[in-house]
Formats: C-alpha cells, structure tokens, sequence
C-alpha cells in the first residue's frame, strides 16, 4: 500500500469532505438513506479513536425540492435562499443521523474571511479545538446566505482544504459521486481511474471537467485544486465515491490517493500561496516567468507586461504567464496605479524611489507545473 493510503488509513485527525452529489438528488432534495451510510462509515472511525471534522455540501440541492425550485438556480439570491432552508435540513439530518450513535453535531458555517484574513484564523481553530475535545463533530459548510461572489470560497474542495490546514489534520478525504481522478472525463468512455498522484507530474494534460449530475460546483477541477493545496501543507488526500465511504475511512484501499509534498510550505507561506484573496493579476512575460518559478527570483517591473485590477501595496496578487496560467503569488510592493508608467522598464531606467522588487522573493509563492 502506498504512503499516502498509509497515512490516510492511521490518521488520527480527518477532514471529511462530501459533494452535493452524493447527497441530494435534483427533484427529490436530501436523500437520507445515503447520508446514513456516510455516518455510519464516519462514526465507525470515531470508535476506532480519530477525530473527524465534516465539511458537507449539500445545502443549496437540498433546499431545491422544499422550495419547488426544479433545478439549481444560477442567480445568487435564489442560491441563497436555498442554502437557507437547506441547511436546516441537512444540520436536522446529521443531528439525528450522528444520534444514532449517541455522538453530538455543532454547527460551523464559515465566510472565507473566517479563514483566510490570518487574524480571524485563529479564532475559528480555537472553535474546532474546542468542538473535538469535547467530542463533538464539527459540520461544516460554506455560509451560503452571507457569502457574495466577492468573499465566496468558490467551492467546499477549497474550504475543505483550508479547513485540513487549519484544524492540523493528518488527511483529507474526498467523497463525490465519481470513484476517483480519471485520465479523461469518465463520461467520454474510454478513460480509466488513475490511483495514485505522486506529484503534479502524474496529472499533466490529463482533461479534467465539470460536474455532471447539476449539483456539484467546481467538478474535478477544485478537486485537483484541492488536492494541490492539501499537498503542499503536507496533507494527503482520499478522493472517492461517497459509496465507498467506509472502505475508504478504514482502509483506504479505493479512489486516488494524491501524495503529500515533501517540503511542506510554513504556514505563512501556504497562507500566501492557497488561503489569501487575491486583489489583481500581473502579467509576464516568458523570461521573468523563468527567474520567479524556476530560479526563485523576485519579480522586477522589466518582466511585466500588464496589470489588472485595483490592489494596494501589500496586497496578494496573482503572477501569470503568456498563456494567463497562475505561475505564482505574491505580496506587491506597490500601488496599481504607480504600476503602468514602470513595467517594462530595467531597474536603471526608473525614478529612484521606484527601484524595487515588484514582488520579493521572499514573498512570492510560485506554482511548479
Ligand atoms: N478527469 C475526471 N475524473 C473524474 N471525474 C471527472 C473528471 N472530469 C470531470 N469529472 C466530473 O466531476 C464530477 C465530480 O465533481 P462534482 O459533481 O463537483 O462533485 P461534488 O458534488 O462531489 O463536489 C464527476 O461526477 C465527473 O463527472
Ligand atoms: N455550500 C454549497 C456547496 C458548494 C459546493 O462546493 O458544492 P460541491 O461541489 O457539491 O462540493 C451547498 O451547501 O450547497
């Protein structure tokens, strides 16, 4: 067995992640026989001694049926009101399913803030803390009816990510409706299951697409994405079917088990690479690109050939190439609009009050690809 499954197997502390897929149906809402079965795999783990933390989507596809709204709606109001009502449902339905086993549900609905402004990350892992000691499983989803697109997470693969970094976990489990990462789009025919990711490598041009069934956000995609962060805070991750679920919380041996990296990142650095928002983008060109991911360089304004967005000083942006792929982030040491009269330039050319990094190394978190 490999070292990933290992150590998924022998984790003592786990975040658990389930898709809306898994869980609800479109037309009939939440289906309760299969979250059962999730919390009988989840519970049986609880006895034999982990501590586990839920990240459960879900509440938008179960508010559907409820509201006779056939299908998910796209405009976020009507997202929210589902999310609304469906989230009492599914916090009802865990509340009574855990039950079952005499084990106790709190309630954690997070905004991306909570975790992602550094300052309000240490309040939220006092709650988890506190929740596991005293032997209650945390549920937790997005807060769907405060979250604008502006603060959203994107998806819960990301939350769940996040949350394993935050609460110290020893894996990450993935359960979708699809049994693994897939060399293609498993819809497409052809395709097989790919069981272990040892590094970004392994995933190189295989086509990775949406979700299928309607219901889930970020298809493969965020789960990949999700996997990438989990690696690089040195967390491996399970990604299977939620039908699997108790194979895959006892013994690991299904799904794609995606290894952790070696030199995991320090918590500021993986705070600056995968948890902080984003104000812009700046734009590379092909040798800049080279001295920032491959020789770990500062960013200079000689190697950018445009700007986006409104950031300030000190705030995180994103680096991209040619092609408009994520190479890197970094703190920018200044302004947008001191920006456009520099780039381009070498360093002698500028005011000198103008001659620094654009980004300094050692701010900087670049993407290997
Ligand atoms: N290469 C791939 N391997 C596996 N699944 C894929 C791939 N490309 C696209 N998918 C789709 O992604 C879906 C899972 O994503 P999604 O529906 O968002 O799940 P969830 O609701 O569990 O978050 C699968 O049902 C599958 O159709
Ligand atoms: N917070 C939303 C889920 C968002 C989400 O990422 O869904 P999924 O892709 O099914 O994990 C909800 O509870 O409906």
């Amino acid at each position: 067995m490999s070292v990933a499954r290992e150590a998924v197997a022998a984790a003592d502390r786990l975040v658990v992640k389930v898709g809306s897929s898994a869980l609800t149906t479109a037309g009939d809402g939440l289906d309760v026989t299969r979250l059962n079965a999730l919390v009988d795999a989840i519970a049986s783990r609880i006895a034999r001694g982990s501590q586990i933390v839920l990240v459960s989507s879900g509440a938008i596809g179960a508010g559907l049926a409820p509201l006779a709204l056939g299908k998910r709606p796209r405009d976020l109001a009507t997202q929210q009101a589902a999310a609304s009502v469906g989230q009492l449902q599914l916090a009802h339905a865990y509340a009574e399913s855990f039950g079952r086993y005499s084990l106790t549900v709190g309630q954690v609905l997070l905004t991306s803030d909570d975790v992602v402004r550094r300052a309000h990350y240490r309040n939220a892992q006092r709650t988890f803390s506190r929740l596991l000691t005293l032997g209650a499983v945390p549920v937790v989803n997005e807060n769907d009816t405060v979250a604008t697109e502006e603060i959203k997470f994107g998806d819960n693969d990301r939350l769940a990510a996040l949350v394993a970094h935050l609460i110290g976990a020893d894996a990450l489990v993935l359960l979708s409706d699809v049994d693994g990462l897939y060399d293609g789009d498993p819809r497409s025919g052809s395709t097989r299951r790919i069981a272990e990711v040892t590094g970004p490598a392994d995933v190189e041009g295989i086509a990775v697409g949406m979700s299928s069934s309607g219901l889930g956000t970020g298809g493969m995609v965020s789960k990949l994405a999700a996997a990438r962060t989990a690696a690089s805070a040195g967390i491996p991750v399970l990604l299977a079917a939620a039908s699997e679920a108790a194979r895959a919380l006892s013994t690991a041996e299904v799904g794609t088990a995606f290894h952790a990296a070696e030199s995991r990142l320090s918590a500021r650095r993986f705070w600056l690479g995968y948890a902080a928002g984003t104000r812009g983008r700046l734009h590379l060109d092909d040798g800049a690109v080279a001295a920032v991911v491959r020789r770990r360089r500062s960013l200079l304004a000689a190697g950018i050939t445009g700007v986006d967005g409104d950031f300030e000083a000190g705030d995180v942006v994103e680096l991209v190439d040619a092609a408009q792929r994520v190479v890197a982030r970094g703190v920018v040491a200044f302004d947008a609009g001191e920006l456009p009269e520099l780039i381009g330039r070498s360093s002698h050319e500028l005011p000198e009050e103008h001659r620094r990094e654009v980004v300094h190394a050692d701010d900087l978190v670049p993407f290997r690809r």
